[in-house]
């Protein structure tokens, strides 16, 4: 591992590749919706996925966990290629959550974790079924783990609550907590703050932070511009299917193809970009809006 220097001046430990996407490719019919992406995470680095409405990047995020399988080219995750099913992404320590929260609503918040622990588990049918002491010692373990992560996700005191009944931000931090439960080196994040406030955005950039300190990288799709440019040590812009810039936060806000794409496709979005680019402490507290 290497020190690196962050835009933001603090010093993280950044380790060799753990993802590269080679020439990602991914047609719908007639419609390239990914176009000859590369792209490359190292361990211990936090990326940032950006681009206006319809870019590409939920259709990229599914070629990275394997929820697709690309037209063309390929994704490398720990030095093998992705076998292009969930459930092995999954095992190979692969976690994502989703644009729209998908926790089981009548199950307590430490159930939702413990689910995501079981992929872990060598319990099988015969001992499930028998209950005998190995089921019981693997079964304590499952529950002190998924309760250590409540912990650290900040929602210990809701072990016994059921998710449908948690806050929006706090179902948003359960859903981390339950992909945390599966052991990934590399844990991707479908837009955390959508529909959060300002607080949750600031606790929800807080535990991202703590997520990388653990040694595991993370990648964000974000529209929150504040957020991802505060957030990321590098930024890919996605536009129309294609890669338009890769690089420092500082390097992508400066550069004036990002915000002539996002004038290409909504002046709602262009605007709410340039505010941010130009006046990034005037729109204090108005960052965690969120557009889901
Ligand atoms: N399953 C699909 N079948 C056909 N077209 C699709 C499919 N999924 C996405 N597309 C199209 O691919 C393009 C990219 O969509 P995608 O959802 O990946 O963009 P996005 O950047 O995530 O957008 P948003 O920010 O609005 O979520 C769009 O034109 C979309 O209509």
């Amino acid at each position: 591992m290497t020190a690196v220097t962050t835009e933001t001046g603090a010093t993280d430990s950044i380790g060799g590749v753990i993802l590269q996407a080679e020439n990602v490719t991914m047609r719908f019919g007639g419609l390239t919706a990914v176009d000859s992406v590369n792209f490359t995470v190292h361990r211990g680095e936090i990326m940032g996925l950006i681009g206006p409405n319809g870019a590409g990047k939920t259709t990229f995020f599914n070629c990275l966990t394997g929820m697709y399988l690309p037209t063309s080219g390929q994704v490398v995750f720990d030095g093998a290629v992705l076998p292009p099913k969930p459930r092995k992404v999954v095992q190979a320590g692969m976690a994502r959550t989703f644009q729209n929260i998908r926790l089981f609503g009548n199950m307590t918040a430490l159930e939702n974790v413990m689910v995501g622990r079981y992929c872990r588990t060598t319990t099988g049918p015969l001992t499930s079924i028998l209950r005998g002491p190995k089921f019981r010692r693997d079964e304590a373990a499952v529950r002190q783990r998924a309760q250590e992560l409540l912990d650290f996700v900040g929602l210990g005191h809701t072990t016994d609550q059921l998710a449908r009944n948690l806050p929006y931000g706090d179902q948003r931090r359960l859903e981390v907590a339950r992909a945390l439960a599966t052991d990934p080196k590399l844990i991707l994040l479908d837009e955390p703050t959508a529909g959060m406030n300002p607080q949750e955005t600031r606790q929800a950039e807080e535990l991202i932070f703590r997520i990388r300190d653990l040694g595991l990288a993370v990648v964000v799709i974000e529209h929150d511009m504040r957020f991802i440019f505060s957030l990321c040590d590098r930024v890919l812009c996605l536009v129309q299917g294609r890669a338009l810039i890769e690089g420092t936060p500082a390097q992508v806000q400066s550069d004036p193809r990002v915000i002539e794409a996002y004038i290409g496709t909504g002046p709602e979005d262009a605007s709410a970009l340039e505010a941010e680019l130009q006046h990034p402490a005037e729109s204090d507290g108005d960052s965690g809006d969120g557009d889901a």
